[in-house]
């Protein structure tokens, strides 16, 4: 298929753009990237385990199951083979829930071609190790180029060509920086483009990699709070504080306070603390609503990445000495047992802090017992 060129565009014409992908996850995010891969040109191959959905995609372009009733380009070639989809790959992206994405690097590592790029696309942090995504695809898939491809990308419209902004990051080494047309992250973020997705490039693995990760927490926060009955105000304060929280956390672990004000951070953070067509917002709505967790989304099982990274969010924020309160409420109330109310009246009546960090000064909050224990009784 013929790439087409987009003007306006700064990325050098010199640039070669991968010739042929695996997409690794059949679900909706790795089904709406195969697109795009596949609408920019690129020989594609999406492996999915789900014999009926690859069947769908083959024969109707169409992924039944993850993206009903969304035409997919005819080009996409799904496959069940894991071999099939990583022959010849120059670039693979992992696109499974973050608690898969070790499981899946170390098949997709026992395949994969020599020198093969790997771009993870799971946000979040290994709960037994506090390891990054592309941490953990490091040691399953060892010396080869990883990053990830993360920013404010709800599936099914990034699937219907809606005007889409992302953000691909790889380390730059000292290859990358003398020739960065070569870079893996201007090579895959060419690769990607198309009329609508429109991707970004950094060298901030680590920060892109924490906004991802962080957001879908706050966005659990934010949807219980909406589900309690409150409105804008409550939410403007989440999604600000809140990356404020992902700023402390990405700049201990040597991110740039820069990438959190970008796509993969208050990007994402705005998109999916604003709407429930996220998961997490959808998942906090529902508990701030009274739904008791088997209950929500009817029953059916429903990735929810900010649910399971509530606690390794906290986990890592703990050892680093980083202070995540919004995170820590999330965490008390799904994992141990707080009452809603009472955690956001605690929240909420906190010492009262300076904004930004870093000022010394914390005093105590002047509420009384019984006027907390009140606005517990309202959030509940
Ligand atoms: N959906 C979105 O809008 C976006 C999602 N993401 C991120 O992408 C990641 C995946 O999410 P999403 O695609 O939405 O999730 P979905 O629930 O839509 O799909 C998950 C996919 O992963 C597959 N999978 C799960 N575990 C395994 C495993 N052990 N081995 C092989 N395949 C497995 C599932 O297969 P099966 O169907 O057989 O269970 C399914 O195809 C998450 O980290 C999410 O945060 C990022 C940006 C946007
Ligand atoms: O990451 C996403 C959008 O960028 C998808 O959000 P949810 O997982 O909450 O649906």
């Amino acid at each position: 298929m013929k790439r087409e060129h987009f003007s306006g565009d700064p990325i050098p014409t010199k640039v070669r753009p991968y010739q042929r992908a695996a997409v690794i996850g059949a679900g909706a995010w790795g089904t709406a990237l195969a697109a795009t891969f596949a609408r920019a040109g690129v020989d594609t191959r999406l492996w999915g385990r789900d014999r009926a959905v690859v069947d769908a995609i083959n024969t109707a372009s169409v992924n039944t199951h993850y993206l009903p009733d969304i035409p997919l380009p005819c080009t996409l070639v799904a496959t069940d083979d894991l071999t099939e989809a990583l022959k010849g790959a120059e670039v693979a992206l992992i696109v499974v829930p973050s608690r898969s994405l070790r499981g899946v690097a170390r098949q997709v590592a026992a395949q994969a071609p020599a020198g093969m790029t790997v771009a993870v696309c799971a946000k979040g942090i290994e709960a037994e190790t506090g390891l990054l995504m592309a941490q953990v695809a490091r040691e399953e898939l060892g010396d080869r180029a990883i990053g990830c491809v993360s920013g404010p990308t709800f599936a099914a419209e990034t699937a219907l060509g809606h005007p889409t902004a992302a953000t691909v990051a790889f380390p730059f080494d000292y290859a990358d920086r003398l020739n960065p047309q070569q870079s893996p992250a201007v090579r895959l973020a060419l690769s990607l483009t198309t009329e609508s997705f429109r991707a970004y490039v950094s060298d901030d693995l680590v920060g892109v990699e924490i906004g991802g990760a962080v957001k879908n927490v706050i966005a659990i926060a934010c949807g219980m709070m909406t589900g309690a009955g409150f409105a804008e105000n409550t939410r403007a304060a989440l999604i600000t504080r809140g990356l404020d929280e992902m700023k402390a956390l990405a700049e201990t672990l040597g991110g740039r306070r820069e990438t959190v004000t970008g796509l993969s951070g208050i990007g994402d953070l705005s998109l999916t603390c604003s709407s429930t067509t996220s998961r997490n917002m959808a998942l906090g709505q529902q508990l701030g609503q009274g739904l008791a967790r088997k209950a929500c989304f009817e029953g059916r099982p429903v990735v929810v990445e900010g649910e399971v990274n509530a606690r390794s969010v906290t986990d890592l924020a703990r050892r680093l000495g980083v202070s995540m309160p919004i995170c820590e409420t999330v965490r008390a109330i799904l994992h141990d047992g707080a009452d809603l109310g009472v955690a956001f009246a605690d929240l909420w009546a906190r010492p009262l802090e300076a904004e930004p960090r870093g000022m010394d000064v914390a005093f105590d909050h002047p509420a009384s017992d019984q006027e907390i224990a009140t606005l517990a009784e309202r959030i509940s």
